[in-house]
């Protein structure tokens, strides 16, 4: 492959390239198959000495002003920018995911996290209380070292939305990327670096889920965030308790996607290709069960099913191809083991299937029932289960017979019946007439088993960091004796 993707070493600590002491860790382009880079994880001794880093560089850090701080950040976003092409390139051979997709929404996400959490610096104050003679006060102040563990999906998204509020907090970070996709947050450490953020404060350590656990229970860290899936998170939370660690959750989902009689069908079908396809269906967010209103069933399915036929699936380094691999041949044994369950139970496919090797083609079932696992469980593959009802209460209803409680989206055009209907759902993210847009100015997580905390806005803010009362005493102190 003429594009070099291996690496200087595999870990950046305290600003450097340090080699991995512990097992090989291969690459491998989802596409072909191929090892495009060799990484090896770090070692416990390397997971505590990253946090022991990550701890002594922090002080100074907090101590500058948030403009400062916000500054490197802003520098950060304008870096990503200039060479967005060349990351995308590697955000591609590192995940599989078509270069359409990664070059406008993989690095560009994490500059605009960067960029709005550079620009927010500044504006972070406290409270002052008065309380008669005396006052009180409060400071927002960081919570000392971060943990960041991410998924493979969107891996330099993941490294960026959760670097972002935390750097500018004043905390540092160690981030562990997904063992599968462990190129990018390399890349934003070289990029942070250059930007002016001293050694120290970002780094990174590879490795699977037991250098995740070393990092999670590591005395150093004083919060924990993850993006990965329902178990996991139960396993880092478990871990965090320990140490009354901070955590935020960022987990999997099974969301419905809510198509009314009424509702525009072109814009609901293109929302359900959103929905379901983008990245090879591999997005916690997705509306996996889409609950079609029976009035609208069938031209829905219709026009769905012609759309589909202009999927281009093939080399993700062709501009033109829209629809890329499965990131690793277990998922796509996963997802080719819900289609088979689909059609066992009784579901009928409309459109796709298993396909071949890494690809599997975007596959829309009907006749679903919502017990049938397709209608359960997380699939995190181009699967949409679509399901009919009659009623409104009756789709509430079902929408929310779940244990997930990610995201959510209504199409109608009856603007009264859409605000009641979200207002109904339990679910973090919710969208009206329109899915899977998350900017950064608006929060994102979820409810239930989907999650603790939110990225994203200001909100993100308060979980980066932790409140300091201070009470002023202005006169004289009196004792009982
Ligand atoms: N809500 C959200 O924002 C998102 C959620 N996800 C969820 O992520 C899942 C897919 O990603 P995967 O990488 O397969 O998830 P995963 O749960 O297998 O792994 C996630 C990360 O956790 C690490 N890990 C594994 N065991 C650990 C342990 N005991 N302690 C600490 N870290 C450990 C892994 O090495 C990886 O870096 C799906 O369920 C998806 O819904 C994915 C993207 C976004």
């Amino acid at each position: 492959m003429s594009f070099a993707a291996q690496p200087t070493a595999s870990l950046f600590i305290n600003g450097q390239h340090v080699e991995g002491q512990g097992d090989a860790l291969p690459v491998i382009y989802p596409y072909t198959g191929e090892t495009i880079a060799t990484l090896y994880e770090a070692s416990t001794d390397q997971v505590a000495e990253a946090c022991r880093v990550a701890a002594a560089a922090q002080a100074d850090w907090a101590a500058l002003a948030p403009v400062e701080r916000g500054r490197v950040l802003l520098r950060a976003a304008a870096i990503i920018r200039e060479r967005n092409d060349e990351l995308s390139r590697l955000e591609t051979l590192d995940t599989g995911k078509p270069l359409q997709e990664t070059l406008v929404a993989d690095w560009e996400s994490g500059a605009q996290a960067l960029e709005f959490f550079g620009g927010l610096a500044a504006t972070v104050t406290g409270q002052m209380i008065p309380l008669g003679q005396d006052w009180a006060y409060t400071r927002r102040e960081p919570l000392g070292v971060c943990a960041g563990i991410g998924a493979w999906n969107y891996p330099s998204q993941i490294a960026c939305w959760k670097a972002a509020p935390a750097l500018v907090m004043g905390n540092a970070m160690v981030f562990k990327p997904s063992e599968v996709t462990p190129l990018g947050a390399l890349k934003l450490a070289e990029i942070l670096i250059e930007a002016g953020l001293p050694a120290g404060v970002f780094n990174v350590v590879q490795g699977r889920g037991q250098v995740g656990a070393a990092l999670t229970g590591d005395s150093n860290v004083a919060k924990i965030s993850l993006t990965g899936s329902v178990p996991t998170g139960r396993r880092v939370y478990a871990a965090a308790a320990e140490g009354i660690r901070h955590v935020t959750l960022e987990l999997g989902g099974k969301s419905p996607l809510i198509v009314f009689d009424d509702a525009n069908l072109e814009d609901a079908v293109s929302a359900a290709i959103n929905a379901n396809f983008y990245s090879s269906g591999q997005i916690c967010s997705n509306g996996t069960r889409v609950f079609l209103q029976e009035g609208i069933r069938q031209p829905f399915l219709d026009r769905l099913a012609e759309r589909v036929r202009n999927i281009r699936m093939g080399d993700p380094l062709d501009p033109d191809t829209n629809h890329g691999p499965i990131i690793t041949p277990r998922q796509a044994e996963i997802i080719r083991g819900f289609i088979e369950s689909g059609q066992a139970a009784g579901a009928q496919l409309v459109c796709g299937g298993a396909g071949e090797g890494a690809f599997i083609p975007p596959t829309v079932f009907t006749d679903a029932t919502d017990d049938m696992d397709i209608a359960r469980d997380e699939i995190f593959g181009p699967v949409m289960t679509t399901l009919s009802f009659f009623e409104e209460d009756e789709v509430i209803r079902r929408a929310n017979d779940t244990g997930f409680g990610l995201a959510a989206g209504v199409f109608t055009q009856d603007l009264t019946r859409a605000h009641r209907v979200i207002g109904k759902l339990q679910a973090g993210t919710c969208w009206i007439n329109t899915y899977n847009l998350t900017p950064v100015e608006m929060p994102f997580g979820g409810v239930k088993m989907s999650g603790l905390g939110r990225e994203n806005s200001a909100a993100a803010i308060e979980h980066y960091s932790q409140l300091k009362s201070v009470y002023v005493g202005m006169g004289g102190v009196e004792a009982p004796y």
